[in-house]
Formats: structure tokens, sequence, C-alpha cells
């Protein structure tokens, strides 16, 4: 017989072990997300055409590698985009209240009905940008994941923690050189206990690094 699986069907990269071991009982839910992401995501300017064969390991698994950084509280997550980092989160950590921030309307409508679909009870979505987003000093930790270099991102993302809040801002392999290029928005905004974690050595092929770094305390 004929197979007449869609396309997007026979380019999804197959889901690997690490999906297990990452997301542990929410892995349906990550699952029904990623098939959202694979149907969809292309139509939609939510993710390259090259992306299909990768989405897994590259994207969900890889986002989904912070969760066990996040503490109970309220997170942002600011350019959201399809839902990376974000909804993975909140999917893999129904125990924290996520906030994504997210300017494109486009982007803010898929995510909304990500969360209508999915059954998140722990997400609101904001559609702004970061900096207009009137969440100043209102959130305990912040990631971001492909947004722009440290030396910008730290400025808008820095003033929407609480005192003694946290950045866990997603890095390639340049981190260290985004460091140094980072230097003075470090110093300006007083960042203490700076380092880059490099998650999921063992357990996934590429290995994700997070910038982390915290405000002072008040
Ligand atoms: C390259 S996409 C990355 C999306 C997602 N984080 C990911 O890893 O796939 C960058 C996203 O950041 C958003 N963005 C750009 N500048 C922003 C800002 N100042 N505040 C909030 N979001 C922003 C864009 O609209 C876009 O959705």
């Amino acid at each position: 017989m004929t197979d007449h699986s869609p396309d997007w069907q026979d380019a999804l990269e197959p889901e690997p072990p690490s999906a297990a071991t990452v997301f542990g009982d929410r892995l349906p839910i990550v699952r029904q997300f990623t098939e959202h992401l694979a149907r969809h995501g292309e139509e939609l300017g939510l993710i390259g055409p090259l992306e299909l064969p990768r989405l897994w390991s590259r994207h969900v698994v890889n986002s989904g590698l912070v969760a066990p950084l996040l503490r109970a509280g309220r997170v942002g997550d600011v350019g959201s985009g399809a839902g990376l980092p974000g909804l993975v989160l909140a999917i893999a950590r129904p125990d924290v209240h996520l906030t994504l921030i997210e300017p494109m309307e486009r982007r803010v409508a898929w995510l909304n009905r990500q969360v209508d679909e999915l059954g998140l009870e722990n997400v609101d979505v904001v559609r702004a940008r970061a900096e207009e987003a009137k969440l100043a000093g209102r959130l305990d930790q912040v990631t971001a994941r492909a947004v722009s270099a440290l030396r910008t991102l730290i400025p808008i993302t820095a003033p929407l923690l609480v005192p003694g809040g946290e950045l866990l801002l997603m890095k390639g392999s340049g981190v260290t050189g985004e460091m140094g290029a980072a230097e003075k928005a470090i110093r300006r905004f007083k960042l203490q206990d700076v380092e880059v974690l490099v998650l999921g050595e063992g357990v996934v092929d590429d290995v994700t690094r997070v910038f982390r770094a915290r405000v002072p305390a008040a």
C-alpha cells in the first residue's frame, strides 16, 4: 500500500531517546506541541524549511534542558517566537508560571493557540517588546534564546528581574566572545555570579550553553 503521509511527517526528525530523559511524564504534551510546530511552523514563518530534520534535538530537547534550572515563581521568556524555550518550559514545569514576551502579532496568535490547544494553565502571553512590556522588576527569572547578542540582550532582560532575580540566556559556542563584548552591560547592571553552564552532556549530541547571572538583591 502506498504511504500517503504528509511531507512534514516524512521530514520530521524521529523522536530521540533524550526526549524521554528530559521530559519524563510531560513527554506526551511535548509530542503534541512538536507535532503542531512540525505541521504548521513553516507555513506560519515560525521555523525555517531546514529545521524539521532537527526539530526535536536542536529545538525542543535543547529548550527542555533549561527546565531543571527554573525555580518556582514567575519566569519570563523574551522573544518566544514559536515557543522556544518558553512554551516547552511551561509544559515541562507546570509548577512554574511562564510569561511569554513576543512583539510579533502572528507569533503571539500562535502562542495563544498553543496554550489553548495544549491546555496549559501556567502561561500568559504578552504582546510587546521586552523594553515596553511593563514588566520591569516583576520576574524571578528571565530566559531568552536566539534573540540577540548578550551586549544588547542584557540591557533588555535584566531590568525585568526582581532584586536577586536571575538571567538564563541560551547561547551558542560563541558565548565567551559575547561575554567579552558585553562587559560594559555586565558592569552597568552589576551582574553577580556570572557563569556559563553547559547542559546536556551525556544526554544529547549538541550541548547547550546558558549564560547565568543574578542582579543584586535589594
Ligand atoms: C530568531 S527569533 C527566536 C525565537 C525563539 N526564541 C527561538 O529560539 O526559536 C527572535 C524572536 O525575538 C523577538 N524579539 C526581537 N526583539 C525583541 C524584543 N526587544 N523584545 C521581545 N522580543 C523580541 C522576535 O519577534 C522573534 O520572535
